[in-house]
């Protein structure tokens, strides 16, 4: 795999291209909105300006990387030459369904196709493009540029070929890999949506302040963040929203904490609000 082509350059999507551009793929961000990627270039250059006064790469590193980055709003031109493209636009089926549509028309016969899903099925997904062999979920973490790991989730027809070539792409990356059969929640968000919920619960409780419960986890259990810490990062109502779809799937112990649904109604939604367990308005580093 050389050419790569990452469709969403919001959150995931401008990490997911800066690690692919650094592993050595010539990689081209698509966005519909001018706005998002102007915004994701600026990010990205910050990325490789930090990597270079921390000496994570080197100038020429850092060059070349650029040199194999672009960004455009034109989807359709860029799929012919691809070997891979990865889709992290929103968490919204029908957007999804739409994006893989048209990718399936214009990409190559032999390109793979991933998607960037925190839950959804890659079967599903797959069901819309007529090469299901070759479509997979590549999960990756949040910040990208940072987290060592990508989930690779084979949905039900997903070949071998494809799982191993995308595994071997994630490591170009600098990635670690586990490799899975799908299942609602895989097995990240899985574990990370009940643990974050049950701190909700013992919220609710009475048991202890957000930031006992978060020193208990970190120090105790040997977490590197908090719950609530990681809640207020991802976003409650990403949480909310990945609770709910696990409790339509796999039943009463992933039902959201009453707590959590009332932080949401009231617009608490973490750091992107400026307040969701913990309050960042007076901290500029969280506004960004
Ligand atoms: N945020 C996280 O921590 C996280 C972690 C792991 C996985 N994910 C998953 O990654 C995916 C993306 O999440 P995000 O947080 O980066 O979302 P986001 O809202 O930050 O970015 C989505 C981007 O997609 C663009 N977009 C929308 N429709 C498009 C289209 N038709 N063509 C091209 N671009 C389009 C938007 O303009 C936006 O820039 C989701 O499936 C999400 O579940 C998110």
């Amino acid at each position: 795999m050389k050419n790569l082509v990452v469709i969403g350059s919001g959150v995931m999507g401008r990490g997911i291209a800066y690690v692919s551009a650094v592993g050595g793929f010539k990689t081209t961000l698509v966005d519909i909105s001018q706005e998002q990627l102007a915004n994701a270039e600026k990010e990205i250059n910050n990325i490789f300006e930090r990597g270079l006064a921390r000496k994570k790469l080197t100038f020429t590193e850092m060059e070349e990387s650029k040199s194999r980055l672009q960004y455009s709003v034109s989807l359709a031109q860029h799929l012919k030459e691809a070997d891979l493209v990865i889709e992290a636009v929103p968490e919204v089926m029908d957007i999804k369904k739409n994006i893989f549509e048209v990718i399936d028309q214009h990409a190559s016969e032999t390109c793979c196709f991933a998607t960037n899903t925190s839950t959804m099925s890659p079967t599903e997904i797959g069901s819309y493009t007529k090469r299901p062999d070759k479509v997979i979920a590549m999960h990756f973490f949040n910040p990208v540029h940072k987290m060592p790991l990508v989930e690779i989730i084979k949905g039900l027809e997903t070949s071998d070929e494809t799982a191993e070539a995308i595994r071997r792409a994630a490591e170009q990356m600098g990635k670690e890999t586990v490799v899975i059969n799908e299942f609602p929640g895989f097995v990240t968000s899985r574990i990370s949506a009940l643990v974050g919920n049950e701190a909700f619960y013992m919220l609710q409780e009475g048991v202890g302040t957000p930031e006992e419960i978060d020193k208990a986890i970190k120090l105790g259990l040997n977490y590197p963040m908090g719950p609530f810490e990681l809640g207020d990062l991802v976003g409650l109502d990403t949480r909310l929203n990945n609770l709910n779809y696990l409790h339509s799937k796999l039943g009463e112990k992933y039902r959201p904490a009453p707590l959590l649904e009332q932080y949401v109604k009231a617009g608490r939604l973490g750091r992107k609000s400026g307040r969701g367990v913990y309050d960042y308005s007076a901290k500029e580093e969280f506004a960004q």
